[in-house]
């Protein structure tokens, strides 16, 4: 389970005369399960690309229980990332041509770590998914199908961080359910803290913390109340 502890973030686009994104302090507890809220354009990208490594803060302390991701340069984030956070993504990035499975053991594999250990690992959260012929083609399975397996890809390495963007939109309501099942019970098991950006607010309801943006600014928190 990771920690956060933010401080001084600030992201700037050329073109916007506002920054982006400015968030003066933010902690995530570990094991906590957090949305992230907020209209289109408000900043929840440009914070979750943050916050996973995938661009340098500048200025900025974004501690992950003890590893400031502003003090690595772009391939010790890389490797961080791909050791510690599982991502989840709206149109579920699996890789056509490969099956259940080996979309589940792909960045294991590419990481070298996919020993029997880790095969039987991702063939018993297959299983726990529901996806009962992890050798089927990824393009043929069915949008909830697909979702599910990029849920246990995610989860194969018990990732200290699980994050979703937008996991349950592109299903329909039961798909999404069954997606949003998954997400808080595995991540449970997995001892992963969770962050959700959603717009689904029967996902986020579910969630014991939300964190609203507007204009790149947090501008409700169910934590600590309403910035004034
Ligand atoms: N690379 C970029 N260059 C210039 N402006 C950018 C860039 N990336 C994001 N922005 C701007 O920063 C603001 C926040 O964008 P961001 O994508 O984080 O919003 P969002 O809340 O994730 O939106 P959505 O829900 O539509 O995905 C927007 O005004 C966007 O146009």
């Amino acid at each position: 389970m990771l920690e956060l502890s933010l401080s001084a973030l600030q992201v700037r686009f050329p073109g916007l005369a506002a920054p982006a994104l400015a968030i003066e302090r933010l902690h995530i507890a570990a094991g906590s399960r957090v949305a992230i809220t907020g209209a289109s354009g408000s900043g929840k990208s440009t914070l979750v690309n943050q916050l996973i490594g995938l661009e340098r803060p500048r200025g900025a302390r974004i501690d992950w229980s003890g590893t400031d991701l502003a003090t690595l340069g772009e391939g010790a984030r890389d490797r961080w990332r791909g050791r510690h956070v599982g991502l989840v993504m709206q149109d579920f990035h699996l890789f056509p041509g490969l099956s259940a499975l080996d979309n589940v053991l792909l960045p294991a594999q590419l990481a070298r770590v996919a020993d029997g250990l880790c095969r039987e690992r991702a063939a018993a959260l297959l299983a726990q998914v529901g996806i009962r012929r992890s050798r089927q083609p990824a393009e043929t399975l069915s949008r909830g199908e697909m979702q599910r397996v990029a849920v246990a890809r995610a989860l194969l390495r018990q990732p200290g961080l699980l994050v979703a963007d937008e996991p349950t939109a592109s299903l329909d309501a039961d798909s999404g359910a069954a997606v949003a099942d998954l997400l808080l019970d595995l991540a449970s098991e997995a001892g992963s803290t969770l962050l959700v950006v959603s717009h689904d607010p029967r996902l986020c309801g579910r969630l014991q913390r939300r964190i609203e943006l507007a204009g790149g600014r947090i501008v409700a928190d169910s934590a600590g109340g309403t910035p004034a």
